[in-house]
C-alpha cells in the first residue's frame, strides 16, 4: 500500500470510531430505595414512596419546589421559555437510592471510563431533584462543569406515570432519544431509569404533556485516588513482584506437579457466604486485600485460577476432601456415608484426599486455614436416616499443566 493510501486508511479508521458518549439502563427500586423525604413549602416534612406515588403526593412535591434556573456564563438565570421545571436543592431532600443501586456506577465506569480509571475513582455528587409537571421542558444545553474533574452527568428518572419528557442527547451529529416515561413504566416492581453522559454532550428534555416527571441529577467526577492506585491492594509492588517470581520459579521446576495438578491458596479474609444463595463464581469479584492480590498474581502468570469450595465429610465418617466449583445443596444426596464419593459423581468434584478414590495432586501454597468454614446439613442414609453436617471452606485453586506442557525439563 502506498503511504498516501495507508494514511487515508488510518484517517478513515479514526473517523469511523464509534464514540461512546452516554450509557443508560433501568434499575429496580426496593422498599428502602423508593422513599423520598423532603422539606415542604411550609417547612414541614413530606414523604413519597415511589413504588406507589399518588397524584396528590406528586402535586404536593411539585408545589414545594422552587423554579429551576440554569447557568449562563456563571450566572443562574430564570427563563421559563428555556427551562420550565421545579427543583429542590440537595439540602432539601433525602433518598436512600444511590447510584450504587443496581450497578449504575459500574455501568458508568465500564461504558464511559475504560482505561482512565487506573489510579482514579469516580465521585458522585447528588445535585438536584427536579419535577417536570405538565407543560415543563428544558431546551437543548450542556451542563455547566462544576470543576475540571467533572466528566459527566447522571440523570435518574424515578417511577411515575407521565407522558412526554423524553431526554434527547446529541454529540458529533448523532442524536439519541430516551423515552424515559416508557422506561419507568412497569406493572410490578418499580423501576428507575438512568442516563449518564459526558459533560460535552448536548441534551434536552422534551415537553411533558401529562403527569409529573421526577428526576435526580448527579455530577460525576474523576478524582485521583489519594493513596496508591487500587491495585495492588495489600502489598508493595516489589513484594508482588517477588511472589510472582517465586511462583514462576516453582512452576519452572519439573519435579513440582510433574504430571500436572493443582496449587491451593487458602483465603486470608472472611466473606459473607450463604451456601444456599451465594454464587461461588460471583464471590471472586469481591476478594479483598491479599486474596485479590493472589488472584491477580496468578492471572499475570496466565495461570487458570478460580474459587473452589472444599468439602470435608462429617466427623466419624470416612475421611477425605474434595474441591467443587459451586456450593452444594445436599437435598438429593443418595450416597450412603461418603460425601466425597457423592460429590465426585454428582458434581464432578476433584478429589484431593481419599483412601479409595484416585486423587488429583495438590500443592498448597497456603494451607487451608478454615477461614471461611461453614456447615451444611444433609440427610444421611445409614441404618436410620439422620441429620448430619458436612463441613466446607473456600479457597483459591490454580490448574497447573504437566511439566512437559509447561516446557520444563
Ligand atoms: O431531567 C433530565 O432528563 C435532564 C435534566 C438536565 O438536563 C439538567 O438538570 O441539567
Ligand atoms: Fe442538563
Amino acid at each position: 500500500m502506498s503511504s498516501n493510501k495507508s494514511l487515508k486508511a488510518i484517517q478513515s479508521a479514526f473517523s469511523n470510531i464509534n464514540h461512546i458518549t452516554y450509557c443508560s439502563g433501568a434499575v429496580s427500586l426496593t422498599e428502602t430505595t423508593s422513599k423520598l423525604y423532603y422539606t415542604t413549602i411550609n417547612g414541614s416534612e413530606g414523604k413519597i414512596d415511589f413504588s406507589k406515588p399518588t397524584d396528590d403526593q406528586l402535586a404536593a412535591l411539585a408545589g414545594s419546589c422552587q423554579k429551576a434556573t440554569f447557568g449562563v456564563e456563571k450566572q443562574d438565570v430564570l427563563d421559563e421559555t428555556y427551562r420550565k421545571a421545579g427543583k429542590l436543592d440537595a439540602t432539601q431532600f433525602a433518598i436512600n437510592f444511590s447510584p450504587l443501586t443496581g450497578g449504575i456506577l459500574d455501568t458508568i465506569r465500564d461504558s464511559l471510563l475504560g482505561s482512565q480509571i487506573e489510579g482514579n475513582s469516580i465521585e458522585v455528587e447528588l445535585y438536584k431533584l427536579n419535577v417536570y409537571g405538565p407543560g415543563s421542558f428544558f431546551k437543548s444545553h450542556v451542563d455547566t462543569p462544576r470543576n475540571e474533574n467533572m466528566f459527566g452527568s447522571l440523570v435518574v428518572v424515578l417511577p411515575t406515570v407521565h407522558e412526554g419528557g423524553s431526554l434527547i442527547v446529541r454529540h458529533a451529529g448523532n442524536e439519541q432519544v430516551f423515552d424515559t416515561a416508557l422506561a419507568v413504566r412497569s406493572d410490578n416492581i418499580p423501576k428507575a431509569a438512568f442516563v449518564a453522559f459526558y459533560s460535552d454532550v448536548e441534551h434536552e428534555v422534551t415537553l411533558v404533556t401529562s403527569g409529573y416527571r421526577v428526576t435526580l441529577t448527579y455530577n460525576l467526577y474523576l478524582t485521583k485516588t489519594s493513596s496508591k492506585p487500587l491495585k495492588p491492594l495489600s502489598m508493595t509492588a516489589d513484594y508482588i513482584e517477588k511472589l510472582k517470581q517465586s511462583l514462576a520459579a516453582l512452576l519452572a521446576d519439573p519435579n513440582v506437579l510433574p504430571n500436572g495438578g493443582l496449587l491451593g491458596f487458602s483465603l486470608a479474609h472472611r466473606y459473607p457466604i450463604d451456601p444456599k444463595k451465594t454464587e461461588l463464581s460471583n464471590l471472586i469479584e469481591c476478594l479483598k486485600g491479599s486474596d485479590a492480590d493472589t488472584l491477580s498474581i496468578c492471572k499475570s502468570l496466565s495461570i487458570d485460577v478460580s474459587l473452589k469450595a472444599i468439602y470435608y465429610p462429617p466427623k466419624g465418617y470416612r475421611t477425605g476432601s474434595c474441591l467443587v466449583d459451586q456450593f452444594v445443596d445436599f437435598q438429593d444426596c443418595l450416597y450412603e456415608d461418603d460425601i466425597v464419593e457423592y460429590l465426585a459423581h454428582a458434581y464432578n468434584a476433584k478429589v484431593i484426599h481419599h483412601k479409595y478414590i484416585k486423587c488429583t495432586p495438590i500443592v498448597w501454597i497456603k494451607k487451608p486455614a478454615k477461614s471461611n468454614f461453614f456447615k451444611t446439613n444433609y440427610l444421611a442414609h445409614g441404618n436410620e436416616p439422620a441429620l448430619e453436617f458436612t463441613y466446607a471452606d473456600v479457597c483459591l485453586v490454580a490448574n497447573i499443566d504437566s511439566a512437559a506442557k509447561r516446557n520444563v525439563k
